[in-house]
């Protein structure tokens, strides 16, 4: 797993036992998962008008930056709901070299 985000999902683990005013992380936990979902929801969609951006000759510098929002706020999500992103790496490694048109077809019997 990449350095960065072993350090960070350590770092998310250690706030679930910190004070929600010493700490945004520990903020969003306090508010519950609703508010975290928000969160990710929100990012989402700066991300998205972001790349709009970029596609109109835009910064990329923005989409990138609205990226990390999105990214971060997704692995508050997965540790809230106590799942660590090497889940998620290992889903995409087991994904790896397998078409999304194959593995679509093999999902979706042809009618
Ligand atoms: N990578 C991040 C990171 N990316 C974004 N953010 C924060 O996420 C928030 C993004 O929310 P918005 O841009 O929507 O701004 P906002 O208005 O403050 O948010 P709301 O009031 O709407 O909830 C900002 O407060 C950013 O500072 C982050 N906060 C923390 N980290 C990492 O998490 C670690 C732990 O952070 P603390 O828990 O704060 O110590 C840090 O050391 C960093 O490594």
């Amino acid at each position: 797993m990449s350095d960065t985000l072993a350090r960070l999902a350590e770092v998310l683990e250690e706030r679930k036992n910190a004070a929600p005013d010493s700490s945004y992380v520990a903020s969003l936990y306090h508010k519950g998962l609703n508010k975290i979902l928000e969160k990710v929801g929100e990012e989402a969609v700066e991300t998205i008008l972001a790349a709009k951006d970029v596609a109109a000759g835009g910064d990329v510098d923005e989409l990138i930056y609205e990226t990390a929002d999105l990214w971060f706020h997704s692995l508050i999500m997965l540790a809230a709901l106590g799942q660590h992103p090497q889940a998620v790496l290992d889903e995409l490694d087991r994904r790896f070299g397998l078409s999304g048109h194959a593995e679509k077809a093999a999902r979706q019997p042809s009618a």
